[in-house]
């Protein structure tokens, strides 16, 4: 990539690419790897069975991280569950976590337990960067703007939109923008589901989203319509 723009590599580094659906296959998890390996993308997720084969394959560069997912996609598991599952993340080489907040809890307003859950987790695995998932194509403004000063209680790094599990309910921009309006500097933003344009990154990028995730396939066509 050595004829790449400044503009192209700063926005492969805010790129994670997944495998994250039920259906895919080895190959193309390892292709996936080949993909993030050649742009240099931030971070590399696939299903937890694989996470410790991506991380593997990316041993050889420390600045790709393996990412993985904890109580993926439903967010309903004990918090111990999810805290053996971070720490097994962890142990198998992922140096990020994105975890599914417990949405029954939170929308149930039992806001302390989902604060000590993200807490136990970010105690867990304390080194990993630690991204909550919030779903919030589902949630009012007003809980989008609770759920993210949780996951700021709760120490995550990222408040992310969504785990791209509902392929009907896609993050917007308007959603980035209120979670950056409630974040106000105090966590950074990943925006994942259903992003499929540059104009669309472009925007969710003046909106202050940092991070985005996306499927394989959009990631190979995004690449497609930016490295011409
Ligand atoms: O962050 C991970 C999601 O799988 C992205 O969903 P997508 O397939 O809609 O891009």
């Amino acid at each position: 990539m050595s004829d790449e723009t400044e503009e192209q590599k700063k926005l492969m580094r805010q790129i994670d690419i997944s495998c994250v659906q039920a259906f895919h296959t080895m190959d193309e998890i390892d292709a996936m790897v080949e993909l993030a390996k050649k742009y240099r993308l931030a971070a590399v997720f696939t299903l937890p069975a694989f996470s410790a084969h991506v991380a593997e394959r990316l041993q050889d560069t420390r600045e790709i991280h393996a990412g993985g997912v904890v109580s993926f996609p439903g967010g309903g598991d004990t918090t111990g569950q999810k805290k053996r599952q971070a720490k097994e993340l962890w142990e198998a080489g992922c140096r990020e976590i994105d975890m599914v907040m417990n949405l029954t809890a939170f929308r149930s307003h039992e806001f302390s337990y989902v604060k000590e859950e993200l807490l136990a987790i970010r105690e867990q695995v304390p080194s990993a960067i630690f991204k909550v998932i919030i779903e919030a194509p589902q949630l009012t403004e007003q809980e989008i703007c609770q759920a993210v000063d949780l996951c700021v209680k709760g120490r995550a790094d990222y408040v992310k939109t969504s785990t791209g599990w509902y392929p009907g309910c896609p993050s917007i921009v308007e959603q980035v923008r209120i979670m950056s309006r409630e974040a106000a500097g105090r966590i950074q933003i990943k925006a994942a589901g259903g992003i499929r344009s540059l104009e669309t990154i472009q925007e969710m990028q003046k909106a202050g989203c940092s991070r985005f995730g996306m499927g394989m396939r959009s990631v190979q066509n995004l690449i497609k319509s930016i490295y011409k």
